[in-house]
This record gives structure tokens, sequence and C-alpha cells, in this order.
């Protein structure tokens, strides 16, 4: 995928908060910029009340590390850049040190579909401190926001309970990229195809879809206009039955989808977009049924998400498509996903990291220190438990506390003997050079189902799930304790 090339046209390193920029050069001008350093892109919370969030974003993230360098047209931006009594922004030094700049870093990532709970490092970014603080912006932009799709869509797809999901979100989409971005994600959640033609090209997704109403509307009558649809499309008709009279619609399109049997073709179903869902796609049930059209798929449309769905499964609709736009794609009931961005360690003079730790007066915003990993525990084949750790605290040993970073009254004990275990991340970049081979976007969604399925069904009910146990092995829960004494001067009680 080239999606700097193909979309942006060239850099994208200007993608960025100015103030990355001027602490870049802060760093530069205090000797700091090439001291070692280690962030983690993680969140403190699951989107939309969910027991679970699937990771999506990375083959972005890695398009973007592979084309970060500010290009002549970025650095005369720079270069040109003043301050208020006419002084240049960046001394020309500088602007030099920037364009020889590339991105040497070491970087891990959980891969796109795996799922992933709130305080474990879903990205983990080691190298040049300059060149760490310059990714933040750009990595939070595109983990945040397909992230959080792909996690609305795996939430819409289990609501289907195994139904097809089409998503038809383009029109409704955040502008061009986060349409394009939207697609992406919604099919790494478990969408079969998207109606975003572009997406269909760029990231290889199916395209499918149906009519408008528009087109019935362009004839003198919805017959006609199913007729005329067969005969362009005789392999492909859906017939949106709800232009004028649902019932009348089922009845035209039955008509057409005989005479298209005649010549040898079935049609693939009809649409409904408006009306009670639930009684007129049982009543296309049955008037297709009788009329001969068993296989016949009934779609529905109209603000659809995983609530309605849910609804529309237990007043026990025939549906059997489900086409959801706008609710999927603008993450209706949550704009945003909160991941952050933060330094976590420095290596100090002696090559030893130096833990860092922000403290806060809500202990959620407090981060986990030090150069850490996360291992995911299974037993028979289903997750038990993530464990954020040290490797140097760890080694030899098979008996772990796990203890929730909030509340540490909640703990859990795991024997590492009687379990599998999983490296959650995965080395991406090493010293700037990408030694991971990317997966295909049907692999990626292959994945995401994978992934769901180590997870027992209470942690992925769509309201008030069981929450997942995830937590700090206890000497890393200690050092961080230690640390926020130690930055709030409490060292002494
Ligand atoms: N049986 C049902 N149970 C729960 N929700 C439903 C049911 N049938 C439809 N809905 C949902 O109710 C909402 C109906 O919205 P609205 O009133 O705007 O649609 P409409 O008037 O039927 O159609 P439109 O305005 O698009 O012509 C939609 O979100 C739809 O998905
Ligand atoms: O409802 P969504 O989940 O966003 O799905 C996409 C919607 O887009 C189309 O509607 P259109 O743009 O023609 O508008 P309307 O049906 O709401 O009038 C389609 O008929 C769906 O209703
Ligand atoms: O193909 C469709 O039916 C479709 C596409 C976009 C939006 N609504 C419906």
């Amino acid at each position: 995928m080239k999606i700097t090339k193909d979309l942006y046209q060239g850099s994208l390193a200007l993608l960025t908060d100015f103030y990355q920029l001027t602490m870049a050069y802060a760093y530069w001008k205090s000797g700091k910029a090439e001291q070692e350093a280690v962030f983690n892109l993680f969140f403190r919370k699951n989107p939309f009340q969910s027991g679970f969030t699937i990771a999506a974003g990375l083959e972005y993230v890695i398009d973007f590390c592979r084309n970060f360098n500010f290009n002549e047209s970025d650095l005369a931006y720079l270069a040109d850049m003043k301050n208020t009594d006419g002084t240049v922004v960046f001394e020309s030094n500088f602007i030099e040190y920037l364009k020889e700049m590339r991105f040497t870093c070491d970087l891990e990532a959980v891969e796109e579909g795996t799922v992933i709970f709130p305080h474990t490092p879903i990205i983990k970014v080691k190298g040049p401190l300059i060149q760490c603080q310059l990714l933040e912006t750009a990595l939070l932009n595109i983990i945040n926001f397909q992230t959080l799709i792909a996690t609305k869509a795996a939430r819409v797809v289990l609501a289907a309970k195994g139904d097809s999901v089409l998503e038809f979100g383009l029109r409704r989409a955040q502008g061009i990229d986060g349409a394009l971005a939207a697609s992406r994600a919604s099919f790494i959640g478990g969408c079969s195809a998207t109606s975003n033609v572009m997406a269909g090209k760029l990231f290889g997704i199916p395209v499918s879809g149906t009519h408008a109403h528009s087109w019935i509307m362009s004839f003198d009558s919805e017959l006609e206009a199913f007729y005329a649809y067969a005969d362009a499309f005789p392999e492909k008709c859906v017939f949106l039955v709800d232009t004028y009279d649902t019932v009348n619609g089922i009845k035209n399109a039955i008509e057409v989808g005989k005479a298209l049997r005649e010549k040898g073709k079935e049609m693939i179903g009809v649409r409904i977009d408006s009306g009670d869902l639930a009684y007129f796609s049982n009543v296309a049930r049955q008037m297709l049924d009788e009329a001969g059209f068993p296989d016949a798929k009934v779609v529905a449309s109209n603000d659809l998400d995983e609530h309605i769905i849910t609804s529309l499964k237990s007043q026990e609709a025939s549906i059997d498509v489900w086409g959801v736009g706008t609710k999927l794609v603008t993450a209706y009931d949550q704009p945003a996903l909160g991941a952050v961005y933060k330094l976590a360690a420095i290596r100090d003079e002696n090559g030893n990291w130096d833990p860092k730790v922000k403290v806060s007066q809500q202990s959620i915003k407090i981060n986990i220190p030090g150069n850490h990993d996360i291992i995911r525990f299974l037993k028979n084949g289903k997750a038990v438990a993530d464990m954020i750790y040290l490797k140097e605290d760890t080694s030899g040993k098979n008996i772990f506390t796990i203890i929730d970073p909030i509340d540490p009254t909640k703990r859990k004990k795991v024997n590492s003997d009687s379990m599998e275990q999983l490296n959650l991340l995965k080395p991406i970049f090493n010293k700037g050079k990408k030694i991971y081979d990317s997966p295909s976007i049907d692999l990626i969604k292959e994945n995401t189902q994978k992934n769901l399925q180590y997870f027992d069904k209470t942690h992925k009910r769509l309201i008030n799930p069981h929450i997942y146990p995830v937590g700090l092995e206890e000497k890393l829960y200690q050092l961080r304790t230690d640390l926020v004494f130690k930055m709030k001067n409490y060292e002494h009680e």
C-alpha cells in the first residue's frame, strides 16, 4: 500500500502539531535530540462502553514512517516561519538537520485485527527522542480513528450474528480521508464489502451495492424501473422496494424476478430502506417464499447501528443483509478514541533505561513507565489475562500477580506453566528498516475474527460487558507507585 504516494502526492512530515516542531527544535538546541527514548501509544477506555477494542491503522503508520522526511517545500515553509519580532523561528542549521533526518527508530506494534484493551501499548517506538516526538501526532491521528471504526464495525457485525454487513458510509463520512480510512477499518472489523469504490481500488476491499430511489423515480412506474434494471444487471438485482409502497414494491420485484428466472437468471433480493423494518422484512420474506423465491435475500438499511440490529433480531425480523452507513463510519455515539502517546523511558548516560511517569490527580491518567512489554495468557484457547511487564523483572518466573493499574485491590494470579502465551507486540521496524511482512487486508480481517474467538462471549456483550483483566506485573506496579511518590515528593512517607 502506498497511501502517501497515491493519496497525498508527497510528504506527510508536516502533518503534525506545531508544538512537536518547537520541541524538536528545543531538543536539538539542548543536545538531547539523539538521546534514546521509548514512547508508548495506548488508550485508557474502550470506546462505546465496549468490552474490547480492535486495533487498526498499522499499515498507515508503516507507510507514514517509511516516507518520513521533510521535502524541499516543507523545509522552505519552515525556514520562512517568523517570530513576532521578525526573527526566524527555526535557525538554518536546524533546517539542515531536518533535511538529513530519516526514520531510524525501532517500532513494535500489535497487529491489525488484534483485540486490545485499555493501558496496553498498541505501538512502542524506540529511537532518537526527536524522531519519537515528531511521530506523535500522526500516529495518534491514524490509530485513534481506524481503531475506533474497526471496533464499531466489529460490534455491528457481532450484532448481525453471521449475516453480511455492507458498509454504506461514504456520503456521510468525515471527509475524503475519513471515508477511505473508515471503509478500510470497517472491513477489518468484519464488514463484507463497501459501497466506496475508491476504497475498493486502493485497499482491495470488495465493493457492492444496490440502487437508489432516484433510479425508480426517473421512470414513470416502479415496475418499468425494475425491468430496466434487470435488463442492465440481470446478475445483480437487489430491488429497492420502498419508493412508493413497500408491499406493492415487493409484488413488482417478484414479477420482475419471475421474468428474470425465465431467462435463466435469479434476482438476488430486495432492499427495504424505511418504515418498520421488522414488519416489512417479514412481509417481504413471506411474499418471496410464497412466490417461489426462498433464496432471495432481504437487505435492510436506514440509520442502523448495533443496537437497532440487536433489536430487529430480537423482533425476529427476516433480514439477511444489513446496509450500515452513517452510524458506523462516523462512530456516531463516540466520535473519538482517546489514545495517547507517552514517554515511558529515556536511556541514561550509563546505558540504563530511566523510567518516566506523568503524575496526575486522576490515577487513570498516570502512565505506565519503563521499556515494557505485554503478554496475553491463554488457557484452552481462551484468553485469561493480559500482563504488562518489564522483561528484566520476569525472567525465570512462572507465577505472576497481575495488578489492575487503577484499582490495586483487583489482582489476578497466573501460573504460566499451564498456559499458552502470546507476545502481542510484534517487531515492525528495526533501526528504520521494515522487518514486518504486511498481511493482506483479507488476512487482517480473518485475524479480527480469530482474535475475537479467544474471548468469552461475556466480554463481547454490547451492554455492560464483563471486564477482561489487564494489569501490571507486580514489580512494574511497585516501580510505578514508587516513581509517583518520588515525583510527588512523598518519599518520606
Ligand atoms: N422494528 C424496528 N425496531 C427498531 N427500530 C426500527 C425498526 N424499524 C425501523 N427502525 C429504525 O427506526 C429508525 C426510523 O427512522 P425514521 O423515522 O427516520 O425512518 P422512516 O421515516 O421510516 O424512513 P425515512 O425517513 O428514511 O423515509 C431507523 O433508525 C430504523 O433503522
Ligand atoms: O442510513 P445509513 O446507515 O447512513 O445508510 C446509508 C443510507 O444512505 C442512503 O440513503 P439516502 O442518502 O438516499 O438518504 P435517505 O434514505 O436517508 O433519504 C441509503 O438508502 C441508506 O438509507
Ligand atoms: O448500494 C446501496 O444500496 C447504497 C449505497 C450507499 C448508500 N446507501 C445505499
